[in-house]
């Protein structure tokens, strides 16, 4: 079984969960590979809750089967979990209890040991990572949701996990606080975490992922590294005053036109480039064509865009 980017980490194969007449998810054969920055795409109600919660032996297969760094889920799940840090349930805490006393017990029932000052350590480690650092010692139930998530993070993050799998992540939290919780992925991954998150922001995931996976309905509708979706058409978008003389010079090769933009079949942007201006023609724009991400979903789910950032209808 192949993974994404190094060697698999998570693989499912004809992965499905029924809920009654529901078919929550549906014959998903996933690819995490390791150091992967798996972004799970997917309008709310396309079953990626459900997909992570599987993998984490939260909630059982109807059929299908999974394997998590080597180990069959649900038969070894008790091997796998101490090396993956995750928050899907939402960022459950004890609202009486502050952060840090929160960590503290989380992290007494994990499966780290040490002495006391190591765990008060591991703590506060896990709380500066999220930008908790300085929080006093009021009580989770006066945290902002923003807060919360960070918590739930640095609850992920308390044994440096080799896997993070988070549902959601940037939920209720602010622009700044979305870069910095973009940022601290960024750099746990390039410490060697690979990183599974669900989203139904096709910016977040645009913005972060180096693989993208797209859910529709149940279904895996589409898995691919980021650098094959954004890699040049094999077309170049070209803007010129001198369009209809552009057209007559390339010969059919000028696929498009809108006033004073062409797009023109080539692979080379740059040799395109010097034959216009050899040809005594002027380039006021000239860029590889590349599709972003929200195209190639739309082009698959044949959806509208707006499905991504609210419910979709009878799911
Ligand atoms: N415990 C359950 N019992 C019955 N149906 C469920 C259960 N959990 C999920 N479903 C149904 O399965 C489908 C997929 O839900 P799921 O929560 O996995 O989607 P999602 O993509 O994670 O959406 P969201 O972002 O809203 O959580 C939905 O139709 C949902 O109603």
């Amino acid at each position: 079984m192949s993974g994404g980017g190094g060697g698999p980490i998570v693989v499912t194969r004809g992965l499905t969960k029924q809920y009654g007449r529901v078919v929550a998810v549906r014959d998903v054969d996933l690819d995490v590979g390791a150091g992967d920055r798996y972004g799970l795409l997917g309008p709310n109600g396309s079953g990626k809750t459900t997909l992570v919660r599987m993998l984490l032996g939260l909630v059982f297969a109807t059929s299908g089967r999974i394997e998590v760094m080597g180990r069959p889920i649900p038969r070894r799940t008790g091997e796998v979990l101490p090396l993956v840090g995750a928050m899907v349930e939402g960022p459950g805490a004890y609202g009486h209890l502050s952060g840090r006393a929160n960590l503290a017990l989380l992290d007494a029932s994990g499966p780290g040991r040490g002495s006391r000052r190591t765990r008060r350590r591991r703590v506060d480690e896990a709380l500066e990572r999220v930008g908790l650092g300085g929080v006093d010692d009021r009580p989770v139930k006066a945290y902002s949701l923003g807060m919360r998530q960070r918590l739930g993070l640095a609850a992920a993050l308390l044994h440096a996990p080799r896997l993070l799998i988070l549902d959601e992540p940037t939920n209720g939290l602010d622009p700044r606080g979305i870069r910095e919780v973009r940022d601290l992925l960024r750099a746990l991954n390039e410490d060697g975490t690979t990183i599974l998150l669900c989203s139904h922001l096709l910016g977040e995931v645009e913005e972060l992922c180096t693989r993208v996976g797209v859910m529709d309905r149940g279904r895996l509708v589409l898995q691919r590294d980021m650098a094959d979706v954004r890699a040049p058409t094999g077309r170049v978008e070209v803007r010129t005053p001198d369009a209809a003389r552009v057209v007559a010079l390339l010969d059919g090769r000028v696929e498009h036109r809108d006033g004073d933009r062409l797009l023109v079949r080539a692979a080379d942007a740059a040799e395109l480039n010097a034959r216009l201006v050899a040809g005594g023609l002027r380039v006021t724009e000239i860029r590889p064509q590349r599709h972003t991400l929200e195209e190639v979903v739309l082009s698959l789910t044949g959806a509208s865009a707006d499905r991504f950032d609210r419910p979709a209808e009878g799911a």
